[in-house]
Parts: structure tokens; sequence; C-alpha cells
């Protein structure tokens, strides 16, 4: 079997101007566009660019978006003053804090400090509880863009055997409880799970967010299965050249999976229309 290989890129942009045609109807009847605020600390050369293309989507939908560039050595109450004024801020619909963040700042006090009703991340204990009692919240980008994927690749995943790997707050635990509330048999694996490729064997989606490259081997792959690869590890190849690979190795498990992401050009790209639709879904929540 060789798998269909899904191209986030082509699904990303359809969803990118879907949420297009739904910021212009919000615009026609409120007389202003929903307003994306991105906060970026420091300069991690990842995450510049990641708040660079969030900028270029976010204009490209017709939204407005304005980019917070602070140094890195911005204290946290510095920071939680910029989050104050932005949650007070009518314009404002959604409110996005780059991650990582410099160590000297308290990650969780910061997120927590988002007005739910803007938290564009899902990362708010709030949103949080919400998507693990199964009731309608601001859902993190990367998991809900994955769930996209599979359901389009599946169809109804009720009863399946589900493998998450990873157990971040990010992409892991919301991926996990996506999965369930769509019926699955959900596992979590982690660093202390004892015998990955057994579990991975079982499993009909495999969903890998753990940033080590080629942790999965293709050969434990269940043949047919769904295949999600979230890892973005910059590795160097035996050119010399830097390039991005998974955690799943790709060219083994492609020869056994139904269907399978490429890095790049799978999950990332749904990031960040996922970050769209959820600015455009707090917009409306916030006008209703
Ligand atoms: N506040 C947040 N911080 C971070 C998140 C997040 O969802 N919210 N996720 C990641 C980084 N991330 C978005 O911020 C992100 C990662 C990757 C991509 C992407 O499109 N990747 C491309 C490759 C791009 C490249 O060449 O580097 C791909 O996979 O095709 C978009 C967004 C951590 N921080």
């Amino acid at each position: 079997m060789t798998a269909i290989i899904i191209d986030g890129k082509a699904r990303g942009l359809a969803l990118r101007t879907t949420v297009a045609a739904g910021v212009a109807e919000f615009a026609a009847a409120h007389g202003r566009a929903p307003g994306l605020s991105v906060v970026l600390v420091g300069q991690d050369p990842a995450s510049a660019v990641y708040v660079r293309m969030k900028g270029v989507a976010t204009r490209e939908a017709g939204m407005v978006s304005a980019e917070h560039i602070l140094p890195a050595e911005t204290s946290e109450p510095e920071l939680l003053a910029l989050i104050a004024a932005l949650n007070a801020d009518p314009t404002v619909d959604g409110i996005l804090v780059q991650l990582p963040l410099p160590r000297h700042i308290d990650t969780d006090r910061v997120l927590a400090a988002v007005d739910p009703a803007k938290d564009v991340d899902g990362f708010h204990p709030i949103n949080v509880g919400k998507l693990s009692a199964g009731l309608d919240a601001l859902v993190p980008c990367t998991p809900a863009g994955c769930l996209l994927l599979i359901l389009e690749a599946l169809g109804d995943i009720s009863g399946k055997e589900a493998l998450v790997i990873g157990r971040s707050n990010i992409v892991g635990k919301p991926m996990a409880a996506l999965l369930l509330a769509k019926s699955a048999t959900v596992t979590i694996a982690h660093s202390r799970t004892r015998d990955l490729a057994a579990h991975v064997a079982r499993a009909e989606i495999v969903v890998a967010a753990v940033g080590v490259a080629g942790l999965v081997k293709g050969e434990w792959i269940r043949p047919g299965a769904c295949v999600i690869d979230v890892g973005t590890n910059r590795v160097t190849g035996a050119d010399g050249k830097a390039r991005l690979v998974g955690d799943i190795e790709f060219e083994p498990a492609r020869a056994r999976a139904g269907w399978i992401t490429p890095v790049p050009g799978g999950v990332g790209p749904m990031t960040i229309a996922g970050l769209l639709a959820n600015t455009l879904q707090a917009a409306k929540a916030r006008v209703s």
C-alpha cells in the first residue's frame, strides 16, 4: 500500500478562503473587520517567522492584524500590562501570545491573563476546561487542524483506535480531547510509555507531536492507518543543508499507511488557517 499524501497546504488554503468570505460578511454587517493581535517576546527565529506568517495570512483574509514585537528583556508585569490593554480594546477580537516565551516569564500566568473570549489559541484554562467537558470552546489551532484532516480522510472515527504521541498542552492533550469527542478510543503515549511500537501497531489513527525527528519508525505503522505528523524538526542533511522533518519516518511510513501528512506542507498550514477561523469565531461571539 502507498498512502494518500494529505495536502495540508491546499486544505489550509481552502479553509482560509472560507474564513475570508466569513470576514467579508462580518465586516458588511458590523462596519469593521475582525482584529487579531499577536504578541512576540524576544527574537527566537522560528517564532519570528511564524508571527510574520500569521500577520500575512490575517491581512489576506481581510482582518486587521497588529503585531506587538517586544524585546527579550520585557518583564512579566510589562507583558501582563499589554495583555490587559488588548483585553480592554473593543477593536481586538483575538489575542495570541507566541510560544515559547523567554524563561523569566511564567507562561501559565500569561496565558491565564488573556480574556477567554479573545483567546484564539484556546490555551486559557477556561477554554481548556470547556474542551475537556465537551462544551463549545475556542480550540487550539494545531489539533483542530489535525482533526479536520483526519475526518476528511476517514469520515466517522467513532470507535477507532487513536494514538496521540505527546502530552503537551498545545497539541497532545487537546488532540486527545477532540478525538474523544468524536468517540474514538484514545491512548496518549509519552516519554514514559513502554513499548511505543506496540501502541503504534494497534492504532488506526496516529498523531505524533513530540518534536523528536524520526521517533516513529515506518515499520511500526498499522497498514492503512491515518498518520498525522505534527513534528517540525530542523535537521542537517548529508549535503550539509538544513531541512524540516517530522516525528515519523516519512518514506517507510508512507509505504504502509492509508493516509499521511508530509512535513512541511501537512499540519503546519492548518495551524495558521485554524487561527484565522478562531479569530472569526471569537469576533462573531463578541458581537452576538
Ligand atoms: N501561541 C502559539 N505558539 C505556538 C503555536 C501555536 O499554535 N500558538 N504553535 C507552534 C508554532 N506555529 C504557530 O505558532 C506554527 C508552526 C508551523 C507552521 C507552519 O506552517 N509550518 C510549515 C513550515 C514553515 C517553515 O518552513 O518553517 C509547514 O509545516 O509546512 C505554522 C505555525 C509553536 N508556538
